[in-house]
């Protein structure tokens, strides 16, 4: 068989490439008055412009070939029947099951609709002031204790649906080791009013543990009751023994299970704060959104398939245009935390480097993530966009309407969205730059000069993904989206988005260097890491 860069498709797609290079975005609008027309697909509440590329109906059609010679549509099939697609730890991928009918999958919907009841039974409890704290009084504010996936979602949710938030119960998460995070949550609670929520699939991760053990100590201190955890700690894990052991009551923890994904947990229990933050009525309506999405993808040939044409232009750059990165910029304030977890989604899935059996690939796989809300990014990193020497494909995302009609704010960022994305299509001509300047009342000598630096070559792609307005419902498909878009592009790549062997090493060492930098233990380390703990020690030592 043909290795993926000797396959026809991916010849034919190189040849694009090169045919492609030699036309301008705007020029492709020029020849085709349908374009934007053609290049646009919504599906569950969401619209995807996808005119504004490098690509003409050839491109679109070897693009889709590529999906159906990789299998797409059968793997589509396979994730969804609940084949053990995470090869590498004889795993199920079901997070669909957590949000959808699933009828081929009963097991699992009775186990989620289960712990969907005890999440509402919980919840209620709480909103209700029927569950109290060890001195009697009402629960006001919930802290998340997790990392990575047991945080990154909840927490981007929770912000992203502020204005369905409930007044009388504020959510607060921690996650960093670094004592700070919890120190600065802490001071403005009251532990009487406080409920810890410790999120972790395995119960195992160190910064979760450590944080949980020191918020335990701060409320039986400060309760002056060491048994203050039964009514002020729960658990959301798969480990339930260890977290009975930690002292959390049995009743009070919620379960996960293997077949879900960390990075992919947030409409299970983890999903939890987002829950009490905003109602389960919400949580719920999150989770259709979701399920309307995977309806489109499972239902949908790929050429209509939002998801996929997604992964498929993200090939298209990384694999043919040299892209290495990829810019998510939402134009919208209550998604500040989006761009943070779809880097966890994204890198942790598919920042890998070799195949599923286990063969370096030949070819760039996942690319590295970032971004900032709009308009904040345009007087940061903007100016790398559109002058610099890298090639940034970027994903737009913007509402049609606000929850805050304050004067004309939404239509000053909703035209400020537009004109990024034009203006990376367009450009400006070195001839308009120096006329700019000449305006400006410079010579034609000075002028030609200085129009080097403000032309701008344009031509530069991206994607505007649009909704009506930023809903539980709307959420949910576009998280859904950003999900099957990953799982679609390691697909294509033969790579397992489900496992994150990468961290593991990080954490062996850290157990290594801990008991080194209290003297614990000795320091073999190469030269730099035993320097850097003899610092270490000599600053504890002679701050003793
Ligand atoms: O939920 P936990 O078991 O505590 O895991 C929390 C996180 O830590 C791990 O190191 C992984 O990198 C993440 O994928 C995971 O979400």
């Amino acid at each position: 068989m043909n290795t993926l860069t000797q396959s026809p498709v991916w010849q034919a797609l190189t040849k694009q490439r090169q045919q492609l290079e030699h036309m301008s975005i705007a020029g492709l609008f020029e020849q085709d008055p349908q374009r934007a027309e053609k290049y646009t697909l919504s599906a569950a509440g969401i619209t995807l412009d996808f005119s504004k590329h490098h690509i003409n109906d050839p491109t679109v059609s070897l693009l889709t070939q590529l999906a159906q010679s990789r299998g797409v549509p059968a793997a589509i099939n396979a994730m969804f029947s609940g084949e053990k697609l995470n090869n590498t730890e004889n795993r199920q991928v079901l997070h669909v099951a957590l949000r959808g009918d699933c009828k081929h999958l009963p097991e699992q919907r009775a186990v989620v609709r289960s712990a969907l009841q005890k999440m509402a039974d919980f919840v209620n409890q709480i909103h209700s002031g029927h569950w109290r704290g060890a001195t009697g009084e009402r629960i006001t504010d919930v802290v998340n204790i997790g990392i990575g996936g047991s945080d990154l979602g909840p927490k981007m949710v929770c912000r992203a649906l502020t204005p369905y938030q409930a007044p009388t119960l504020s959510t607060h998460f921690v996650s960093n080791v670094d004592g700070a995070d919890l120190s600065e949550t802490l001071k403005h609670l009251n532990p009487a009013n406080t409920l810890f929520v410790v999120a972790s699939k395995t119960f195992t991760t160190a910064e979760t543990l450590t944080n949980a053990r020191s918020a335990q100590a701060w409320l039986n201190g400060n309760l002056n009751d060491a048994g203050a955890t039964a009514q002020h700690f729960v658990a959301v894990t798969s480990a339930i023994d260890t977290a009975c052991e930690f002292g959390i009551r049995r009743d009070n923890i919620f379960p996960m299970w293997d077949w879900v994904g960390g990075r992919y947990s947030l409409w299970s229990a983890i999903g939890l704060p987002i829950a009490l933050a905003c109602g389960m009525m919400n949580f719920e309506r999150l989770l259709a959104g979701a399920a309307r999405m995977d309806q489109h993808f499972s239902d949908t040939a790929p050429e209509r398939n939002l998801p996929v044409i997604m992964a498929l232009l993200g090939v298209w750059y990384s694999n043919f245009w040299g892209a290495q990165s990829h810019a998510i910029l939402p134009y919208d304030h209550y998604l500040g935390e989006f761009t943070k977890y779809i880097q966890q989604l994204d890198m942790e899935s598919n920042g890998k480097r070799v195949n599923r059996r286990g063969d370096v690939v030949e070819h760039s796989t996942g690319p590295v993530i970032w971004g900032e809300v709009g308009t904040n990014g345009q007087h940061s990193f903007h100016q790398l966009l559109h002058q610099g020497s890298h090639r940034v494909p970027v994903d737009f995302i913007v509402s049609l309407a606000s929850h805050h009609p304050l004067a004309d704010h939404h239509s000053q960022l909703f035209a400020n969205c537009l004109s990024q994305s034009r203006a990376l299509m367009l450009g400006k001509s070195f001839e308009q730059a120096q006329a700019e300047f000449e305006q400006m009342g410079f010579n034609a000598d000075v002028a030609r000069t200085l129009a080097p630096h403000k032309m701008m070559p344009g031509n530069r792609p991206s994607s505007t993904l649009l909704f009506e307005k930023l809903s539980p419902d709307t959420l949910g498909a576009l998280i859904a989206l950003y999900e099957h878009k990953v799982f679609v592009q390691s697909v294509i790549w033969d790579i397992n988005a489900f496992d994150q062997w990468g961290v593991e090493l990080g954490k062996q060492l850290c157990n290594e260097i801990h008991p080194a930098l209290t003297g614990a233990s000795a320091s073999p380390f190469d030269g730099s890491t035993n320097a850097l703990v003899a610092r270490y020690q000599a600053h504890h030592h002679t701050n003793k």
